[in-house]
């Protein structure tokens, strides 16, 4: 299964990524910004990462760059997308997500270990875990406070896929730190799966992310 993984400048967790979908038996290769035609993949993630600097607002440039327009035609294609850190913050400002992921409640970059519940089991990407199981997996951000004007109708649609447990370390609304599209397929995390799929990192629970688009692909 060829899975894309998607370079800005500014990015820092591609490799990781890279190298935890080829543990999970994925064929993924590396992406460019400027690429406008994604066909020939099976599933694409955004990786973490400052592209372009944070500049304006974390995800704001690379939403209009040419390769998100090749990300919406995958997702025409019924095709999954997942979206880590900032990832997750591109895919909300190009509006496959719901709500935004804005400026930490304690406006500063904060990294720790986190737990979480799974509240969806039906993205590609939480498919392995059990509805409402606990998972522990970091955060490492300053603009990850999630938001959304009309809460109650994310939860209605079963949009909510991953909430803090316990602590809620940067104030997002609900605790909610993953959304996913109406589908399913589009899914946003602020937490760090690749930091979090080998015993020696302190976790393996993330790795059922990247298996979870090989089992979904049947
Ligand atoms: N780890 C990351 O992807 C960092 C996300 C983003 N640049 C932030 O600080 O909010």
């Amino acid at each position: 299964m060829r899975v894309g993984v998607i370079r800005f400048p500014g990015s820092n967790c591609d490799r990781d990524v890279h190298h935890v979908l080829e543990l999970a038996g994925a064929e993924p290769e590396y992406v460019w910004w400027n690429q406008r035609n994604l066909d020939h993949l099976d599933a694409v993630v955004i990786p973490g990462g400052f592209s372009y600097g944070d500049y304006l607002r974390a995800g704001a440039i690379a939403a209009i760059t040419p390769v998100m327009d090749a990300v919406r035609e995958l997702v025409r294609e019924e095709k999954p997308v997942l979206g880590i850190c900032n990832g997750a913050q591109i895919l909300a400002e190009v509006g496959l997500v719901p709500g935004v992921f804005t400026v930490n409640e304690h406006p500063k970059f904060n990294c720790q270990w986190t737990e979480l519940r799974v509240k969806t089991t039906r993205t590609p990407f939480t498919g392995l875990f059990k509805k409402d199981e606990v998972i522990r997996m970091p955060v490492a951000h300053a603009e990850g406070r999630y938001y959304h004007d009309n809460i109650s109708e994310v939860w209605e649609n079963d949009q909510v896929v991953l909430q803090f447990h316990g602590e809620n370390p940067n104030g997002s609304l609900d605790g909610i730190t993953g959304v996913c599209d109406e589908s399913g397929l589009v899914c946003a995390v602020m937490p760090h799966p690749e930091r979090a799929s080998e015993e020696i990192l302190g976790s393996v629970d993330g790795f059922k992310f990247f298996r979870g688009i090989l089992k979904f692909r049947g």
